[in-house]
């Protein structure tokens, strides 16, 4: 009879230079076989410091107490974005959104949300020192009118309008945080975020250097250059899930795929690639910001659908995948803990959240009162669970 026992000598795949996170591998059950072999199997976890989501969309009404426990339960914080309809572009209107979100948390969680003030065309300097002031606004976003989900009231001209505004934010060390697509219909849809690098992002970054940027779930090799370039430590960048594990194909896979779109669209492999390269290198330059962006299933499948992925569920399960697969396990913490805290001025979280190797399976959708919401790979399974407290 051989015997397969649970010890330390047993080879699993895991890197060895683990500095920071700490792994445990307990026997969680014995089976014997028929002919009498024992087979130990192995419970994996990995245990982290507290994520925090650095771009997510929470919505309002119904949308909103659905969503929210979903990242409550895993995020200590999140940067909350303000394209509600209609968007919040004043300091009175993020503390009345984020009052109502307070109301919609559940008990038994500490998430702190973030707020943040949607820039336009005539947001003053003012409007930007009473945001600073009061302590619950985190970031300015920059959203160019029509790129994107309720983006009609953005930017026409950002160096025609808005610098002074822009000016006032380097004083008051206030981030901008970049939807960084062009709008001009006659780019093509794939070349965005290419040509918003070259015609506003590098201008701006010229004109203002010190401004604190965070450009926005990067989608392209383009934008990792551009990150890359920058060595003064006030640009940087967020990164989906999404454009960490999927390309433009899997907007076609078996016919058209409308929960895979969003906005900026999917790139093709060369480009996931170098997304993925840049983050599990290590670099303090890229924070974890799902970009969770529910809307109702009947407003993606029809004629017409909009953009935006539901992750927050299964996020963190889908960072540890790419984190894993990359050989980069030891790297996952600083992206998905340190680095955004660092960037924005603020603490690390001191609570832990433990991710364990126990595949599960992601529901076909999540309900909400008025409806349904598909999320992000949905039906399929996956090997990290998270969630636990
Ligand atoms: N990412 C998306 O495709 N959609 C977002 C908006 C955004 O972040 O651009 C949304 O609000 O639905
Ligand atoms: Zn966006
Ligand atoms: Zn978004």
């Amino acid at each position: 009879m051989h015997s397969m026992r649970a010890s330390p000598s047993l080879k699993l795949p895991f890197p060895k230079n683990l500095a920071s996170i700490s792994f445990s591998h307990r026997r969680r059950s014995l089976t014997i076989s028929s002919t009498g072999a024992v087979f130990a199997q192995m419970e994996t976890t990995i245990t982290i410091t507290r994520p925090d989501d650095w771009h997510l969309h929470l919505r309002d009404g119904d949308l909103l107490q659905s969503v929210l426990p979903h990242s409550a339960k895993q995020f200590g914080r999140a940067i909350v974005m303000p394209n509600l309809k209609p968007p919040i572009t004043t300091t009175a209107k993020a503390l009345a959104y984020r009052e109502s979100i307070l109301k919609a948390l559940p008990t038994d969680t500490d998430f702190n949300p973030l707020m943040t003030l949607y820039l336009t065309d005539n947001t003053s300097p003012e409007e930007v020192r009473i945001a600073r002031n009061s302590g619950a606004v985190f970031a300015v976003k920059l959203y160019p009118a029509g790129a994107t989900t309720n983006s009609q009231d953005g930017v026409t001209d950002i160096f025609g309008k808005c610098l002074p505004v822009l000016e006032e934010m380097v004083k008051l060390e206030m981030p901008l945080l970049v939807h960084g697509e062009v709008t001009d219909p006659s780019v093509d849809t794939f070349d965005r975020e290419k040509v918003f690098i070259e015609t506003i992002l590098t201008p701006l970054v010229e004109k203002l250097p010190s401004l604190k940027i965070v450009m926005e779930h990067i989608t392209t090799a383009d934008a990792v250059n551009f990150i890359e370039s920058c060595k003064t430590g006030n640009i940087a960048a967020t990164v989906t899930p999404q454009h960490m594990l999927l390309n433009r194909n899997s907007l076609f896979q078996g016919g058209l795929q409308p929960h895979n779109y969003c906005l900026p669209i999917l790139k093709r492999e060369t480009h996931r690639q170098a997304i993925v390269e840049a983050v599990t290198s290590g670099s303090t330059k890229y924070f974890l910001g799902t970009d969770s962006a529910p809307h109702d299933k009947k407003r993606k499948e029809c004629s017409c659908g909009c953009a935006g992925i539901f992750s927050a569920p299964l996020a963190l399960s889908l960072y540890a995948k790419v984190f894993e697969e990359a050989g980069s396990l030891d790297k996952l913490e600083a992206f998905t803990s340190f680095n955004g805290p660092d960037f924005y001025g603020l603490p690390r979280n001191t609570s832990k959240v433990v991710l364990r190797k126990s595949p599960w399976k992601v529901p076909e959708t999540y309900s909400y009162a008025s409806g349904v919401i598909v999320p992000m790979f949905a039906g399929e399974t996956l090997e990290w669970f998270s969630g636990n407290k």
